[in-house]
């Protein structure tokens, strides 16, 4: 969908309801449209105001423009795209910019005059929404909080650079955008810059492509800031060239003291592709991992999320959501978004099970808490042994293999830590739990018989 087109359409139809012209033109015609985005099957139209006032009057589903959006919206897109779709608005403040005065504008042009534009930089701005007091803190991600908000408190003394690591929609880049949004707030004029790792590729490619100067006017702006924020470098893997020039921006920033924060998929020396040298400056600060969030934090987050949006939500549908997402929070937000927009228009009562229902058809089943015990039985079953020999200590092919499979799911499955588990398969040593579970991850890349009987095994325990 395109976000101009969308919003041209829904402020037409706003114009035929919304009567009063000063309501209108201050609260609809005002808006900026800035793009739309769609994932998991919820679609949002990001518009910005420069109001205070206007974003609060459009802040959550309690506004009183949610419903008119909404349906206008629906009009809209059946219009536009054959089908109607459920479009969420999203107003975000931003501050308007000072106007130049007379003697800037001027001294602007002849500056733009004398050096004839050819190269900018990207400038990337930070998600307001994106802070410490917007971020639910727990067990899974707590090593990672702390340490952000130490960073944030002194840039550029200890944990430099900071690594954020851990799998796609777990809070990284929230996080790390917290750090910078509290160094603005302690100190506005601090120079922040935040990028994806896929602009700072764009905007170097760009500079080479343009000419020297443009090379010369990136590195100035890249290297003269307090903070650096980059997020998902695991896409420099196998860029000699750009990795170069990273490692000197890198060691522009960290030689004066200035804070490098940086988000990745995984440890960097586990990313197939990154030079050593890369490797071991990403290790000279702090590395943090932040893992899939446990029941009580995703209730947690859908809590927050409620409030800070508005929401009467029973807690009861809460729980009926968190307990049946459970891949990340991203997912987790996108399907509470989901239910709820049909809540909304449901004449059902807001129920758990109406939740139940739309959960349905979303196709998120409740997840049972799996334990350990419960994946020695399955295991043992479908391998055609005993739950004795799972945790025994015969050393027999036909009893190891499983035996392994079973440490594996519930390293995987289980919250349990190592050292849990080892007591639970017999009095084991973690490491062997550790050995075991890594065995398996490295002989499932190659062993597609493997691959289907953890499938089967993952379908058989959760639907037991
Ligand atoms: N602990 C948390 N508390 C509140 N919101 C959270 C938390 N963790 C994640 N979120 C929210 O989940 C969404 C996804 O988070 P984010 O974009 O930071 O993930 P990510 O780990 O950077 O993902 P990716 O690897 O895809 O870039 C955001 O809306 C973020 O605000």
């Amino acid at each position: 969908m395109d976000h101009l087109e969308l919003w041209k359409a829904i402020k037409e139809i706003l114009r035929s309801q919304i009567t009063e012209g000063f309501t209108f033109n201050n609260f609809v015609e005002s808006l900026t449209p800035l793009m739309v985005t769609t994932s998991n099957n919820t679609t949002m139209l990001y518009l910005t105001t420069t109001s205070d006032e206007v974003a609060e009057a459009w802040k959550g589903q309690a506004s009183p423009y949610f419903t008119s959006f909404v349906t206008a919206a629906m009009q809209s897109t059946m219009n536009l795209y054959g089908t109607p779709t459920f479009v969420q608005p999203v107003v975000q403040f931003i501050a308007a910019q000072p106007k130049p005065t007379v003697s800037e504008q001027s001294s602007a042009t002849v500056a733009t005059n004398a050096a004839t534009p050819k190269f900018s930089v990207s400038s990337t701005t930070l998600n307001p929404e994106f802070r410490f007091d917007t971020f639910v803190s727990s067990d899974p991600n707590l090593e990672a909080y702390s340490v952000a908000q130490a960073v944030a408190k002194d840039p550029g003394k200890q944990w430099n650079p900071l690594m954020i690591y851990g799998g796609v929609g777990l809070g990284k880049t929230h996080l790390m955008q917290a750090i910078g949004n509290a160094v603005l707030e302690a100190n506005p004029s601090a120079r922040v810059k935040f990028i994806t790792t896929e602009t700072f590729i764009n905007d170097f490619t760009e500079a080479l492509r343009k000419s020297q100067d443009a090379v010369e006017q990136f590195k100035r702006e890249y290297r003269s800031v307090d903070l650096l924020l980059v997020d998902d470098i695991q896409f420099l893997a196998d860029k000699a060239k750009i990795q170069e020039e990273f490692f000197n921006t890198f060691n522009a920033v960290t030689e004066v003291n200035h804070q490098i924060v940086m988000t990745s998929d995984k440890l960097p020396r586990d990313i197939k592709g990154i030079e050593d040298r890369l490797v071991s400056r990403f290790s000279m600060g702090y590395s943090a991992n932040i893992t899939k969030p446990d029941l009580p934090t995703k209730v947690a987050i859908l809590r927050n999320k409620a409030e800070q949006e508005d929401l009467q939500i029973p807690n009861d549908v809460i729980d009926e959501i968190a307990a049946s997402v459970d891949t990340n929070v991203r997912e987790l937000e996108g399907v509470f978004n989901q239910v709820v927009g049909k809540l909304r228009f449901s004449p059902e009562p807001m129920t758990v099970d109406t939740a139940r229902n739309i959960l349905d058809s979303l196709n998120f089943k409740r997840q049972r808490t799996v334990t350990i015990e419960m994946i020695q039985e399955e295991v043992a079953k479908y391998f055609d042994v005993t739950v004795a020999d799972i945790i025994g200590k015969k050393r027999n092919k036909e009893i190891v293999m499983p035996r392994q499979i079973a440490m594996y799911l519930s390293r995987d499955i289980t919250q349990e830590s190592l050292p849990q588990i080892g007591r639970s398969f017999g009095g084991k040593d973690h490491t062997t739990v550790m050995h075991a579970s890594d065995k398996i991850v490295n002989l499932i890349a190659e062993d597609t018989t493997l691959i289907r009987q953890i499938q089967e095994l993952r379908e058989n325990l959760s639907n037991s």
